[in-house]
């Protein structure tokens, strides 16, 4: 449905996409992830049609966005709030956008009620808050009910409720068979709404994996032990393959072994503890250690400064 084949944009010195590739199914919530900067905006602008690649390639359908015909029909976008005429009502906005593509005025109430704005359809955009501009903004990618859905950073700007309902609207239009790929800069958002992720930093892959696979390789378990003798414990704790760190306070912090499997061995050794507690490494923290990494490298490379000019 969406493909991207060794994409690469540079603005000036920035190479602000690089050699990027990766594939988007149908059926699913990809999240594609990454750190400020990361060239998020400008892969989605470039499968919109909004400039042309240096080279390689993002295709919608097999083709540039440019080569479809009547795309609303096929592909919403959301890019940045704040595209519309602020002087023009939300409806009106809606109704040009439906008359300049051959959708029914009808269709234009469906999405107003969708996002909940028919209150407010009447007022003019160019008093709405960011939220309403979102929300505004996903009307508009709803409105030829596209098989295909860009959204960059949808969450920006909307409240909690508006997060819950986006996330749910989300999830039923790929339920339903619909390709939906948004971009967040935040893990645990994507956490709870997306189904595969591709996570790219300085515009490059670092991941494209499914949620499952990414929590099960990254989420390492941890656990936490104070002990009377933990320079003792840590020997034993080594010995029996676990990675083990002394915190202050005789805690150590160990990786590779259960809970229990600590205390067993603890015990076995007869070293006392008081307090032992397990926890896993959050999905935020194995993201934010894969950009730094991706980070480390390419400023060794001396590629990539983050220069954000004109247009
Ligand atoms: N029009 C432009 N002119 C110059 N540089 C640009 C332009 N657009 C993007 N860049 C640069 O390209 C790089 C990638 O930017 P992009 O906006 O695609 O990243 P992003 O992942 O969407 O980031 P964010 O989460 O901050 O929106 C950045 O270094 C940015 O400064």
């Amino acid at each position: 449905m969406i493909e991207v084949q060794h994409l690469a944009k540079c603005y000036g010195p920035t190479r602000a996409v690089d050699d990027l590739s990766f594939v988007v199914r149908p059926g699913k919530v990809t999240g594609f992830l990454g750190p400020n900067g990361a060239g998020k905006s400008t892969t989605l602008r470039l499968l919109l049609g909004l400039g042309r690649p240096d080279s390689g390639q993002a295709l919608l359908f097999g083709k540039p966005y440019r080569e479809l015909r009547d795309p609303l029909r096929h592909v919403g976008g959301l890019l940045e709030a704040k595209s519309t005429q602020r002087t023009r009502s939300a409806y009106h906005h809606l109704l040009w956008l439906a008359r300049t593509h051959r959708i029914p005025e009808a269709r234009v109430r469906e999405v107003l009620a969708m996002v909940g704005l028919e209150e407010v359809a009447g007022r003019r955009t160019g008093g709405f808050s960011l939220g309403m501009e979102q929300r505004l903004g996903i009307a508009a990618a709803l409105l030829g009910d596209p098989e295909i859905l860009l959204l960059d950073e949808p969450v920006n700007g909307l409240d909690p409720e508006g997060v819950h309902w986006l996330r749910t609207l989300l999830k039923e239009r790929a339920a339903a068979g619909r390709t939906v790929l948004l971009s967040s800069h935040l893990m645990n958002e994507m956490a709870v709404t997306a189904d595969h992720l591709v996570i790219i930093g300085r515009g490059r892959l670092l991941a494209d994996t499914s949620m499952e696979d990414f929590t099960s390789q990254h989420c390492r378990s941890v656990v936490r032990i104070r002990s009377y003798e933990p320079q003792r414990l840590c020997d034993v704790l080594r010995q029996a393959g676990a990675g083990a760190e002394e915190e202050p306070g005789g805690v150590l912090r160990v990786t590779g072994l259960e809970s229990r499997e600590v205390a067993q061995l603890a015990r076995a050794h007869h070293i006392g503890y008081d307090e032992l507690a397990g926890e896993s490494t959050s999905l935020e923290e194995a993201f934010l250690e894969m950009t730094a990494r991706a980070a480390q490298f390419t400023a060794g490379q001396g590629a990539g400064l983050d220069g954000r000019g004109g247009a």
